[in-house]
């Protein structure tokens, strides 16, 4: 079985996930997801109010093992990826099993700033949201989601979400095949993203 490999990536809060879960809901078990998120190094002696991590900076990943388990996929075989926490930012005592898929998608932030990972992509994906829709937007998912409080959110982004953005994640958005704006909820560029999986499906 020959995978279709798809990046999605984009700016914090720009509607990568959602991106994603349309396409897994329309595709269901032909679509695998891995997030580079899962793939951070562990960072639990450290608390984010520390003002120490910088979990924006191409560094702050395991990018080769992504990348090995991304050739595994595509060849079929099951990888075991590992798990992490964003309350902690941890990488847990624990790995979790991806099975093989005819689509596999991969989200997150940095995706294409990466030349190995990048030429990995047979579909390269750019979700484009303007930085304050962005900003609200983490506000809200960090606080309910990820224990952060407002000060925490609003300090990390001025100190490294937003000079990351600007330095590593705004300039690899030229290195798409497409870039979508309005992310999240663009449906025409959805349909259009649906309608390429489905001449892969196709073919295979
Ligand atoms: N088009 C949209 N309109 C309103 N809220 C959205 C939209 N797209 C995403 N969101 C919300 O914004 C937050 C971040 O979206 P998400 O898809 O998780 O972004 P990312 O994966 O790029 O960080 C989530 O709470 C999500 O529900
Ligand atoms: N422990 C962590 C790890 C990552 N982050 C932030 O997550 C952002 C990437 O995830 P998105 O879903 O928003 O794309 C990135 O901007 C990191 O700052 C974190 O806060 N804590």
């Amino acid at each position: 079985m020959s995978s279709l490999l798809i990046g999605i990536a984009g700016g914090t809060a720009s509607g990568k996930t959602t991106l994603a879960k349309i396409l897994k809901d329309s595709f269901q078990d032909k679509v695998t997801i891995l997030k580079h998120d899962y793939y951070y190094y562990d960072r639990s002696h450290f608390k984010v109010a520390d003002h120490k991590i910088n979990f924006d900076h191409p560094d702050s990943f395991e990018t080769d093992l992504l990348i090995k388990q991304l050739k595994e996929l595509k060849i079929g075989k099951a990888i075991e990826r590992p798990v992490y926490s964003y309350k902690t930012n941890e990488r847990l005592d624990k790995t979790k099993k991806v099975k093989p898929a005819p689509i596999i998608i991969v989200e997150g932030i940095l995706l294409f700033h990466y030349e190995k990972l990048k030429e990995l992509f047979d579909l390269k994906i750019y979700v484009d949201t303007d930085a304050d829709i962005r900003l609200l937007r983490r506000i809200s998912r960090d606080i309910k989601e990820r224990d952060r409080t407002f000060e925490s959110v609003k300090s990390q982004y001025l100190r490294t979400v937003k000079p990351m953005h600007q330095k590593y994640v705004e300039p690899s958005k030229y290195q798409a095949d497409i870039i979508i704006p309005h992310g999240g909820l663009n449906e025409i560029a959805n349909d259009l993203i649906i309608k390429k999986i489905k001449d892969h499906l196709r073919q295979i």
